[in-house]
């Protein structure tokens, strides 16, 4: 009912086909009235613009109930839609299908952003056939940095456009077990701001609770050498970047689609450090079931290995935002998820990472 209330009718369709299913399977049932099963399961179709399905759902209300004044109307009321608009409805049932049913590569390029978002969520894409011979994996020691040359980075590149990077194994279960500490008595519901009251409130979108982590309250100085790291895989400057951010998510725990750079002029594009320029992403747990890091617009999805991070550009060389990185975390189905962001900023970047001459460069070969 709940998704019903909130009128999201695609699942409120699966429900009230679940439950016709297991009212099937036992026979009968004190709590639930057919009736009203096949009351909402009609609304729901007449929602999603399926009236030859919410039409055969209200006529058999009328089976179990002949003298329903209602489903008498509605029942004429489809029928009468579905002859003065045939094009509109008539074959439309049959091609809409159902969310799940024969997803293809076609399907796919029709759905929205939320579907593709959905879907990916749900399991892997294909990769790109060109993709086949293309991954790669590397140990990395960024130009002879003498941390990595003792101890190189494992980078394996996960995607191509835009290039996604994970760096396996970067962080030791020490430390995981050290920054959630940390976080533990910090932890907050996260909220966004609201365009309507301009404050700060908890939102649909994101389900989660997080905290900023300081080096000052870490006497033991975990935090730091996880930013001396950052620094030396990527060659960039920590000195304007925001503090590790811990997450957690519980069960249905998610992150709606977002990019992570500013695209307007109030957030960060303006101020001295000016924007996102990169994201590492740290992975401090394993996920049962759900929870991956989804980017819908290309199709890539990342599922969390405790220990890994992955990391990604989210502005081109010319500092144009990429507006492939387009990213989401899945609602988490079994277990909890923890991760770890440290968003890296354009400012103090000038001589590390040299600018594009075009507006849309934005190769940066193999290495990060
Ligand atoms: O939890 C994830 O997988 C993604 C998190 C994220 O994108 C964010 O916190 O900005
Ligand atoms: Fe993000």
């Amino acid at each position: 009912m709940d998704v019903y209330d909130s009128k999201d009718y695609r699942y409120a369709r699966d429900w009230m086909k679940e439950t016709l299913r297991l009212l099937d399977e036992e026979g009968h049932s004190s709590t639930v009235d057919l009736s009203d099963v096949y009351d909402h399961l009609s609304f729901a179709e007449y929602k999603l613009g399926n009236l030859k399905r919410a039409a055969h759902y209200t006529r058999l209300m009328l089976q179990n109930d002949p003298t329903h004044a209602r489903a008498q109307r509605n029942v004429a009321y489809f029928e009468e839609l579905i002859r003065t608009e045939p094009e509109k409805y008539i074959n439309q049932d049959d091609e809409r299908g159902e969310e799940g049913e024969g997803e293809t590569a076609e399907s796919r390029e029709s759905m929205t952003q939320y579907e593709r978002y959905q879907s990916l969520c749900r399991g892997p894409w294909p990769l790109p056939k060109e993709y086949d011979s293309e991954l790669t994996c590397f140990y990395y020691d960024n130009h002879r940095t003498p941390s990595l040359v003792i101890r190189p980075v494992k980078v394996e590149v996960v995607f191509h456009k835009p290039r996604i990077f994970m760096l396996r194994g970067i962080l030791s279960e020490r430390e995981m077990d050290r920054l959630k500490e940390l976080a533990g008595p910090i932890l907050k519901r996260a909220t966004a701001k609201n365009a309507d009251s301009g404050k700060d409130e908890p939102a649909h979108y994101r389900i989660s609770k997080s905290g900023w982590l300081s080096s000052k309250h870490d006497p033991l100085g975990y935090v730091d050498r996880i930013d001396r790291r950052i620094e030396d895989f990527t060659g960039l400057t920590m000195s304007t970047a925001e503090q590790l951010q811990v997450v957690n998510y519980g069960i249905g725990g998610h992150y709606e689609p977002h990019y992570d750079f500013g695209t307007d002029e109030a957030s960060f594009t303006d101020g001295k450090d000016r924007n996102r320029i990169a994201t590492v992403l740290f992975y401090l747990s394993d996920v049962e079931l759900g929870g991956a890091t989804v980017f819908p617009i290309v199709g890539a999805r990342i599922q969390p290995f405790k220990g890994d991070a992955a990391f990604w550009w989210n502005l081109k060389k010319s500092g144009e935002g990429d507006m492939l990185t387009r990213h989401a975390g899945c609602p988490v189905l079994v277990g909890t998820k923890w991760v770890c962001n440290k968003w890296i900023h354009e400012g103090g970047q000038e001589f590390r990472r040299r600018c594009g001459l075009t507006p849309n460069e934005e190769s940066y070969g193999h290495s990060l």
